[in-house]
């Protein structure tokens, strides 16, 4: 375990994502999930303060999970499944329009979960990178081909200043601490498989209940 900052490995951060899926990936805790994001967004601070802008979002939506589940429904709020079938089934959940549940568990948890396709697209282009690679070409696509379609103009403009500023490759991968460029390989090719599934679950459980483009 990571016990100080400088100790402090994106290995244990992904590895959340793999303790999130519950019973042979039939559910998804979200203790768990919150924690990888957590984990993420102390990384990307490590980058610098022009990520504050997508900190500020990721950290607002991290702490209205994290209030759901310390509240006095919090049981509910203890996986994906539970916490979907809770909010629809007492009409907790603004389908059309944000008006009276605003930031609903749904609403809020789908923005974490486009964020994760980005994140899944990221570290698959990281880990079949070449040395030359361009850490802010890859991120850029990534983002182009997830979450962009969700922003507006002015989202995707300040992203697209903000991604010139990431390090190039192997300083990239000096700051995840997890050793040498082929030890971060070949963990992101441990982790990888843990993020999709737990994307593709939550992507179907989603969809399933006719969630996916939530206001
Ligand atoms: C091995 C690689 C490790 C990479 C580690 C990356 C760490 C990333 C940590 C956090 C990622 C960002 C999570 C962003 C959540 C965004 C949710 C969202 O879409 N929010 C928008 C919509 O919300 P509502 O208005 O509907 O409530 C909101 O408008 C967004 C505002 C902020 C801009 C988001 C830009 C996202 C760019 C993601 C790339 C981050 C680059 C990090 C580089 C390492």
């Amino acid at each position: 375990m990571a016990s100080t900052e400088e100790e402090f490995s994106l290995k244990e951060v992904l590895i959340h994502f793999k303790s999130c899926l519950l019973d042979d990936d039939k559910d998804v805790l979200l203790e768990h999930y919150l924690n990888g994001w957590k984990g993420l967004v102390r990384f990307m601070n490590s980058l610098g303060s022009i990520f504050s802008f997508v900190s500020k979002d990721a950290v607002s939506k991290i702490q209205i999970m994290e209030n759901y589940l310390k509240g006095e429904s919090g049981e509910r709020y203890r996986s994906l499944q539970s916490m979907i079938e809770y909010e629809l089934s007492g009409n907790l959940v603004d389908l059309t329009q944000r008006s009276g549940h605003p930031d609903s568990g749904c609403r809020t948890l789908l923005r974490l979960h486009r964020a994760l396709r980005w994140l899944q697209l990221f570290l698959e282009k990281l880990r079949i990178s070449s040395e030359d690679s361009k850490t802010s070409t890859l991120c850029s696509e990534a983002y182009n081909d997830s979450l962009a379609n969700y922003h507006p103009w002015i989202i995707r403009k300040t992203a697209s200043v903000a991604f010139l500023a990431l390090p190039v490759r192997n300083k990239f991968f000096e700051v995840m601490n997890v050793g040498t460029p082929e030890e971060v390989v070949d963990m992101l090719g441990e982790a990888l498989p843990y993020v999709s599934k737990v994307y593709d679950f939550t992507e179907e459980q989603y969809s399933q209940h006719n969630l996916l483009n939530l206001p």
